[in-house]
């Protein structure tokens, strides 16, 4: 079943948790909806359910507007983070539970619907705790038992609001690739809801970046992290160093160093975005920093701490370029981060209090709302 999210618009009083949120989802996707807290994820997914309505705009299933349709009959599975199951029914009859409460005519027989369950429970490697109640279960078996009562009534959308978010980090990393395999079985469009940016690449066909009650991007996790469309986008996901300065004729000044850009024509004020492992670092010799051009292309910086744990060293520099701020006020001494090998970090001898050079192998720059 696809999904299509029209125009929506939600408010609570005065405070505008959605504004005109367009969306579609193929049928057998797996979307996940990502943003800081408070962004509104949980909202749409609500209005998506029926749970919720809308102000404004329509949400179609299959081309089939769906505003005049009660939860009921959406044939909509969810998973939420306290969908707690029933304490007082064993798994078996929790996973059976929607079975056993359809209308008698299109309820499965008794063997039919134990048929079902066990091999739900299979399908969510549990089939052997079938006769325990949720209080003998772990939090991440409690999550795909909830999982597999959600399945058991065939829903023909999943949606799943931050299914592994009271657990520990380590049951996540397990459950989202047990989430992901599960997925690739059954295929049903399904939407998850996650501020955790590390679970939405790695489970995603394509994940939806959210911030203030609006979509920033929507694109594949490779599409999200290589090319973010916004500098919410690229700051929300992973660590990244900013410098701030100013684009003036396809050149742009930054705290200290020089970069190009492609358009000549851009002029205002510029915002570099680049990631920790984008940064080459080299023990600094004078002058080092000078390009052909006679400008600096580059960071003189003191390693103020190395944290060199296990391949990769992370460097936290403060760079001690005279800089102008955007504003033209001077910059106090700017944080930097950059990640390097840790074989690397050995073989160039460096040490905490060594100065180095900073270069950045690959930047964003976005000048004043325009991209370069
Ligand atoms: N019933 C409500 N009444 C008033 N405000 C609400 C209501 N539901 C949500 N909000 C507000 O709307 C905004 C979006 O909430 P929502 O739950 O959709 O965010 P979220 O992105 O899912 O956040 P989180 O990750 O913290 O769950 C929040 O500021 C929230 O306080």
């Amino acid at each position: 079943m696809s999904i299509e999210v029209k125009n929506i618009s939600k408010s609570f009083g005065d405070f505008h948790a959605l504004k005109d949120v367009s969306l579609n989802v193929n049928s057998g996707e797996l979307i996940a909806l990502l943003g800081p807290s408070g962004c509104g994820k949980t909202t749409l997914l609500r209005i998506i359910a029926g749970l919720e309505s809308s102000d404004s705009g329509a949400v179609l299933f299959s081309g089939h507007d769906t505003t005049h349709v009660h939860v009921r009959d959406r044939q909509v599975g969810f998973v939420f983070q306290h969908y707690a199951l029933f304490r007082h029914m064993s798994v078996f009859d929790n996973v059976a539970f929607g079975l056993n409460v359809k209308p008698r005519s299109e309820r499965p027989s008794k063997a039919q619907i134990k048929e079902k369950v066990m091999s739900l429970l299979k399908l969510v490697q549990l089939d052997w705790l079938a006769d325990r109640f949720p209080a003998q279960l772990s939090g991440g078996q409690r999550q795909r038992i909830a999982l597999a009562r959600a399945l058991a009534v065939e829903p023909q959308v999943l949606l799943l609001d931050e299914p592994f978010g009271a657990l520990d980090a380590k049951v996540r990393k397990e459950l989202r690739r047990w989430l992901r395999r599960l997925h690739e079985e059954l295929h049903v469009t399904s939407i998850f809801v996650t501020h955790d940016q590390e679970e939405a690449l790695e489970v995603a066909d394509r994940v939806v970046v959210m911030n203030k009650g609006r979509i920033e991007q929507v694109g594949s996790p490779q599409q999200v992290w290589n090319d973010p469309a916004s500098p919410f986008v690229y700051g929300f996901l992973g660590d990244v160093n900013l410098f701030k300065g100013r684009a003036e004729k396809g050149s742009v000044s930054l705290q200290g160093f020089e970069l190009q850009t492609d358009d000549q024509n851009q002029t205002g004020d510029a915002f570099a975005y680049v990631r920790p492992h984008e940064l080459d670092v080299l023990p600094y010799t004078p002058g080092a920093e000078i390009g052909h051009n006679g400008k600096s292309n580059g960071l003189i910086a003191r390693i103020d701490r190395a944290i060199v744990v296990g391949p990769v060293a992370r460097l936290e520099l403060l760079s001690t370029n005279a800089s102008k701020g955007a504003d033209n006020t001077t910059v106090a001494a700017t944080l930097i981060e950059a990640h390097i090998a840790a074989d690397r970090f050995a073989e160039l001898g460096l040490r905490e209090g060594d100065t180095v050079l900073v270069t950045p192998r690959r930047a964003r720059v976005f000048v004043e709302g325009t991209t370069t």
